[in-house]
């Protein structure tokens, strides 16, 4: 698995690092406010789990399910839900959570879901920004670190659902992105 990373753009000590960090200020801002933490399944899932355990203060956690990737590293532009969320969020201070930000097309969806839905404010927090990527109007509240205009993944990032259990964030070799596409095409 670690031989199909070109090399390794953020480690696991400086994600942890900056996690704490994030989690201080969580903690700072929402104080008695009980937020709804809402991770985007699944590559939100490694954050997530480290995150709120950087938060002192108490917080409710629920999950969407939403893909617009499917196997490929371009979005298909349309967002499908594939598993809603269980609470309501009418009234709520939602935080949500993501690994990346790149075309910007899942969160625009959700946050319009999202206020539509009556939340009281709606905060986004990102691990990853990768702001060359947009292709809508789309500016994180908070990104921990920013990231180039290349496909990365590990720490929660896949391709074609490998590489979510690299505990660092690496650029993946293009020999591994194109086999797959060269592959797919004589299906
Ligand atoms: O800004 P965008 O271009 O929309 O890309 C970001 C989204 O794409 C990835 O999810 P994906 O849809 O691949 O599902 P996954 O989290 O299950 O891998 C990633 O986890 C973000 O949710
Ligand atoms: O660079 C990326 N890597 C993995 N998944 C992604 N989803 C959007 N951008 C990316
Ligand atoms: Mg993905």
């Amino acid at each position: 698995m670690h031989d199909d990373i070109e090399h390794i753009l953020i480690s696991e000590e400086e994600i942890q690092t900056k996690i704490k960090e994030m989690g201080k200020a969580i903690s700072e801002e929402y104080d008695s406010r009980f937020p709804l933490v809402i991770g985007v399944l699944k590559g939100a899932l490694p954050f997530m789990a480290d995150i709120i355990k950087r938060v002192e203060t108490h917080l409710e956690i629920d999950f969407m399910d939403v893909s617009s990737y499917g196997k490929g590293t371009v979005s298909s532009g349309e967002v499908k839900i594939i598993k809603d969320l269980d609470t309501t969020v009418e009234g709520r201070d939602v935080i949500i959570l993501e690994d990346i930000i790149d075309s910007g097309i899942t969160l625009n969806y959700l946050i319009s879901l999202i206020k539509h839905r009556g939340a009281k404010s709606v905060k986004i927090i990102t691990l990853l920004d990768k702001p060359d990527g947009r292709k809508v109007d789309l500016v994180p509240d908070v990104a921990g670190f920013i990231v180039p205009d290349a496909f990365v993944v590990g720490y929660g990032l896949d391709f074609a659902e490998r590489y979510r259990n690299l505990p660092y964030i690496g650029v993946l070799k293009p020999k591994i992105y194109n086999n797959e596409a060269a592959a797919s095409e004589t299906l």
